[in-house]
C-alpha cells in the first residue's frame, strides 16, 4: 500500500499544505518545532481516523480556525481510496472514501495499515496500565472488526455502569436488581475481549521475540504477560463480589478496562530494570512485530512512520532498521529529521527512490 497524496488544511500549525510522495522513502527535513511530527499525524489521522499524539480533535484544529480537514490518496494493489477527514468545532467528524461517508466511523479502522515509531513509544513502558491496553486494543481493533465493536460495546455499558452507581450515591438509594440488568449485558463483551485479548497476546509475543533478539543482538528473555482477572474466573461472581466495594468507590472496579499487559525481561519488569537502550528496543520490536502482523494478516505492507529515529536511537539500533529498509522488509516509509546532512549519511547506500520535503514553520516545500 503507498499514500500518492496528502493535503492539509488547518491541521495543527499548517494553513495549508499537499504534498506528493515517492513510494518509497519521503524525508520530512526541519527544525525543531516546524511541524514535521504533525505531518506524520496528518497521515495517521487519514488512516485511523485519529491524532496519535493529542487526545481531542480540537487540539488538532490550528489555532484561531474553527475546522481542519486532512485528505489523501492511499493506493492498494490497483484500487484508489481517496479519504479526506474533516472536522468542525462542535460537530461530529465527516470521514469519506471516494466521496461517500462511512456508515460507521469504525468501518475504516484497519483498512489502511499504519505502524508509528516515535519518541513517546518508551510512555507504553514508563506510564501506567492504560497506555498498554490502549496500544493493544487499537492493535487488535485494526485487525479484528468484532473485536473493535465489542470493545466500543463494553465501554458504552461500563460508562453507564459507573454513572449509576455514581447516581445511587448521589441520591443514597440503591438498585441492586437494576445494577444487575446492566451487569449481565456487560458480560458477554468482558468475556470476548479478554479471550480475543488472550489469543493474540499468544500470536504476537513469538513475533515480538523474534523481532527484539534481532534489533538488540543480546541473550535476555523478553515476554509479554497478559495480567487480568477474567481467564477461567466466573465474571458474574466476580462482579457479584465486588458490587459492594464498587458501590462504595462509585465505579465498577472488576473487568476487562483494568486489564494489564506486562512488560519483562528476564522476568524482571522492563520499567524497573531495563536499561534505557533495553526500553527502546523493547518499543521497537513491539512496533516491528506490529508491522509484520499487520503486513502478514493484510496482505500488503504497512505505511511506516519513523519519527526523530537518527537522534533518538544510537547507530545500532539504526543500522538494524537500515539494514531492514535495504532488505525491503518495509514499503512505504516516511522519516523526520532536523538534520539534512545527518537524513543524507545514513540512507546513501540506499537504492529506493528518496524524496525530501524542507518543512519550515507549518510549510513544506520539496
Ligand atoms: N492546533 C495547533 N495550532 C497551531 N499550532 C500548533 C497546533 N498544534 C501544534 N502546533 C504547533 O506545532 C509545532 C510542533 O510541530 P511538530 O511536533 O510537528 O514539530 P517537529 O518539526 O516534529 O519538531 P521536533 O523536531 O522538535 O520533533 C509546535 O510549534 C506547536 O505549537
Amino acid at each position: 500500500m503507498t499514500l500518492e497524496n496528502l493535503q492539509v488544511l488547518f491541521f495543527k500549525n499548517y494553513e495549508e499544505a499537499d504534498i506528493t510522495f515517492s513510494p518509497h522513502i519521503n524525508c520530512f527535513i526541519g527544525p525543531n518545532g516546524s511541524g514535521k511530527t504533525n505531518l506524520l499525524d496528518a497521515i495517521h489521522y487519514l488512516a485511523l481516523t485519529k491524532s496519535a499524539f493529542s487526545g481531542s480533535d480540537l487540539q488538532n484544529v490550528k489555532q484561531g480556525e474553527d475546522y481542519f480537514m486532512v485528505k489523501g490518496r492511499f493506493v492498494q494493489e490497483a484500487q484508489k481510496n481517496a479519504i479526506q477527514i474533516t472536522f468542525k468545532t462542535g460537530q461530529k467528524k465527516i470521514v469519506t472514501n471516494n466521496k461517500a461517508p462511512y456508515e460507521k466511523v469504525s468501518e475504516h479502522i484497519g483498512r489502511f495499515p499504519v505502524v508509528l515509531i516515535s519518541p513517546y513509544d518508551t510512555d507504553l513502558v514508563r506510564e501506567g496500565s492504560e497506555e498498554r491496553r490502549k496500544y493493544f486494543d487499537s492493535l487488535i481493533s485494526q485487525l479484528n472488526h468484532d473485536y473493535l465493536d465489542n470493545l466500543l460495546r463494553y465501554n458504552y455499558l461500563l460508562k453507564q455502569r459507573n454513572s449509576l452507581l455514581k447516581q445511587f450515591a448521589d441520591r443514597n438509594y440503591y438498585d441492586s436488581d437494576y445494577l444487575g440488568v446492566l451487569t449481565e449485558e456487560m458480560i458477554p463483551f468482558a468475556e470476548k475481549i479478554s479471550q480475543v485479548r488472550l489469543k493474540f497476546l499468544q500470536d504476537f509475543e513469538p513475533v515480538f521475540q523474534k523481532q527484539y533478539r534481532f534489533l538488540s543482538e543480546s541473550s535476555e528473555e523478553v515476554n509479554i504477560e497478559y495480567k487480568s482477572q477474567l481467564p477461567g474466573q466466573d465474571l458474574a461472581f466476580l462482579l457479584k463480589q465486588a458490587e459492594r466495594k464498587d458501590s462504595i468507590l462509585q465505579r465498577t472496579t472488576v473487568g476487562p478496562h483494568k486489564d494489564d499487559f506486562v512488560f519483562l525481561m528476564d522476568e524482571n519488569s522492563v520499567k524497573n530494570y531495563g536499561s534505557q537502550g533495553q526500553q527502546k528496543s523493547f518499543v521497537i520490536a513491539l512496533k516491528l512485530a506490529q508491522f509484520e502482523l499487520f503486513a502478514a494478516a493484510k496482505n500488503q505492507k504497512p505505511l511506516l512512520l519513523l519519527d526523530d529515529i537518527f537522534d533518538r536511537l544510537d547507530e545500532k539500533r539504526i543500522a538494524k532498521l537500515l539494514e531492514m529498509v535495504a532488505n525491503h522488509t518495509f514499503g512505504q516509509l516516511f522519516i523526520t529529521d532536523s538534520h539534512a546532512e545527518r537524513t543524507q549519511l545514513f540512507l546513501k547506500d540506499l537504492a529506493e527512490d528518496i524524496r525530501t520535503f524542507l518543512v519550515k514553520n507549518g510549510s513544506v516545500s520539496v
